[in-house]
């Protein structure tokens, strides 16, 4: 079984990364890359072979991670050389299973998936839909795609666009965050890599937390606030300035440019 990646800038090498940590054999992966020398790069990072996208296209399993404004273009390259019975998974922002189907030959099984960038870390999150014409081994083999680098849940389409507000972008909601509470150590006095140390090694304690206690977080929450204490100062101002509401209208931006991005635009 060949799989192909076409497209592989920093979603396409998180899985690439992930295909190979979960033991696939480079041989067995072609990367379509149109910049030459990000293809060079991945080459001698993983050993994979980069060929031309239309040639990529013939793997059993097409993986398509190009910008959901070059996926049209893209299809139009590989079409011809697409045949029913492949496995094509997009990881496009926006774009439906109907619309891609309508793209490829009759009997391409089309499946639609939503990772995240800590995939190139092996903890990221997927959430994946199934076209009108997917079996239960296509599915299979497209979810091994994305499970080699973190976990993969099968979710109905219409919640594509909910899903990329919570998991697809929020990587970039905790960096947010991560940055923000460096740059309040550094106004409080602290060193730059003291206050970077201690952000990090704080978000990864709390968020190994949640997984191994399986804990509500307001109960998490609740542990570290001592009544009249230093945290319930700190969540006050948290709420005085509308951070939960912030997060709640980031997020709907986020939903509704995910259904603009189905529009082409
Ligand atoms: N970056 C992220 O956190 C996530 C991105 N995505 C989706 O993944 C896709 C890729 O996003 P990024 O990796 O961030 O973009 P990127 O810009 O880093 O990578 C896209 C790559 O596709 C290549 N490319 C474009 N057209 C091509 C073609 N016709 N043939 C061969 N290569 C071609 C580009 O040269 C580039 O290296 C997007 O559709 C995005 O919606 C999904 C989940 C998370
Ligand atoms: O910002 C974007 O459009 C992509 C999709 C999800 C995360 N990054």
């Amino acid at each position: 079984m060949v799989t192909a990646i076409i497209g592989a800038g920093v979603m396409g090498e998180a899985i690439l990364a992930g295909l190979i940590r979960a033991g696939r054999d480079a041989s067995t992966i072609l990367v379509g890359e149109r910049r030459p020398d990000r293809g060079a790069e991945l080459a001698q990072k993983y050993g994979v072979k980069v060929v031309p996208n239309v040639e990529a296209a013939v793997a059993d399993t097409v993986l398509l991670a190009v910008k959901p404004q070059d996926l049209a273009a893209t299809l139009i390259d590989i079409a011809p050389n697409l045949r029913a019975g492949q496995v094509l998974v997009s990881v496009a922002a926006g774009k439906s299973t109907a619309w891609i189907e309508s793209q490829v030959p009759a009997g391409v099984a089309v499946v639609r998936a939503m990772p995240n960038t800590p995939a190139l870390v092996g903890e990221g999150m997927a959430g994946l839909s199934r076209g009108s014409s997917v079996t239960d081994a296509q599915y299979a083999e497209a979810e091994s795609l994305l499970s080699g680098s973190g976990q993969a849940i099968e979710i109905p389409e219409y919640q594509q666009d909910a899903l990329t507000a919570v998991s697809g972008s929020g990587p970039a909601y905790v960096f947010y965050v991560v940055e923000a509470m460096v740059e309040a150590g550094v106004q409080l006095g602290l060193a730059r890599d003291v206050a970077t140390a201690l952000v990090q090694q704080t978000l990864y304690g709390a968020a190994t937390m949640l997984r191994e206690t399986r804990t509500h977080p307001s109960v998490l929450r609740e542990q570290v606030t001592s009544p009249g204490g230093t945290t319930a100062a700190a969540l006050r101002k948290l709420d005085e300035h509308g951070v939960r509401a912030a997060f709640s209208s980031a997020m709907e931006a986020c939903r509704d440019r995910s259904r603009e991005l189905a529009q082409g635009s």
